[in-house]
């Protein structure tokens, strides 16, 4: 767990980051969220020490960042940043095994979580082993920069604007793959990003920032239904409806679906209770003349099937309830 006390941060006269407070729960995500020069970098940045704060506290696991040397505190918190951050003259396995070296680890340790990371990174060791990070793809190159991050595999992992280099249609695939990646489910995570549809996919919450303080810190469903104050509503704009879709999942609003719809075998193509009523939309505009999507309830064991609209009644129920 991390704890960020009236956090702040001044060069000289000007105030890149005033009296920030938050808090991430173990296995949370937190996103960072804010244009160009609204302090979220510096913000992440002192969570790890890269940048010393001017005042303010962080603790992890109630203990003061500041109670020990910035070197040894990074060690033990994964870092990627936006370029990625690999060394030109590293191969992808040197650039990954980096920390796993400087804590001691034996080589046959590295070797063996260096495989298993290319691996569930979707890079083959065979084929990229032995690469320099300049002949690969920035999606590629992307991936490295989060297998290092996650190489000694540390309980939080700091990203800044992790899939900003990437074009929308690589964004996205490495988007839903961080999404579904085992190795992240049970990290504490915060997340810089600028973009506000990726903020909404991936944070647990939000803390929307300008000017270096926090406009709202919430949940995705709090930003969009219950905005703090006009910069927040003006923040969501016009794309109130697709983040709707985004914030809501079918866990939220399982109760208001009719229970003899469907039930029974659970199909091979079944989306799950977690799953977003975005990705429902997306689903049935991808499959091609699809209906109805069947999705399947891990916790009471239920299946419910679904179509749009059912989709944009349920939006609506949820907004009017909240
Ligand atoms: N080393 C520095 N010296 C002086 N001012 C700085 C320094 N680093 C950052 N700033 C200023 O602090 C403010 C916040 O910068 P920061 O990089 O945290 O913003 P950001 O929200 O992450 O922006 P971006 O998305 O463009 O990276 C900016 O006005 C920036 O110019």
């Amino acid at each position: 767990m991390i704890v960020v006390e009236n956090l702040s941060k001044h060069y000289n006269h000007s105030v890149a980051v005033q009296d920030v407070s938050f808090e991430v729960k173990e296995g949370e995500n937190l996103v960072l969220l804010g244009t160009s020069g609204c302090g979220k970098t510096t913000t992440l940045r002192m969570i790890n020490r890269l940048t010393e704060a001017s005042s303010g506290e962080v603790y992890i696991n109630g203990k003061s960042i500041f109670s020990q040397p910035a070197d040894l505190l990074r060690r033990s918190i994964g870092y990627v940043l936006q370029n990625n951050g690999l060394f030109p003259h590293y191969t992808v396995a040197e650039n990954i095994a980096l920390v796993p070296k400087l804590l001691g680890w034996s080589r046959q340790q590295i070797e063996e979580r260096t495989a298993l990371l290319l691996k569930k990174l979707h890079l083959s060791p065979e084929r990229y082993w032995n690469e320099y990070p300049s002949r690969l793809s920035g999606g590629q190159q992307q991936r490295v920069g989060l297998a290092r991050a996650l190489a000694a595999n540390p309980p939080i992992l700091l990203m800044d604007e992790p899939f900003g280099a990437l074009d929308p249609i690589t964004r996205a695939s490495v988007r839903k793959e961080f999404r579904d990646l085992d190795e992240l489910n049970k990290k504490t995570v915060v997340l810089v990003t600028h973009d506000i549809q990726e903020a909404f996919e991936l944070g647990d919450r939000i803390c929307l920032m300008d000017k270096g303080r926090i406009m709202q810190h919430g949940t995705p469903a709090d930003l969009v239904f219950r905005p703090a104050n006009d910069f927040v509503s003006s923040f969501i704009g016009r794309e109130r409806f697709l983040l709707g879709l985004k914030a809501v999942s079918f866990s939220d609003v399982w109760n208001m679906l009719d229970s003899d719809e469907t039930a029974g075998q659970v199909e091979a193509d079944t989306m799950r209770e977690s799953q977003s009523l975005w990705e429902a939309m997306e689903y049935l505009s991808e499959s091609g003349g699809a209906r109805a999507v069947a999705v399947y309830n891990e916790v009471s064991g239920e299946q419910r099937e679904i179509m749009v609209s059912d989709i944009l009644r349920l939006l609506n129920q949820f907004k009017q309830d909240y």
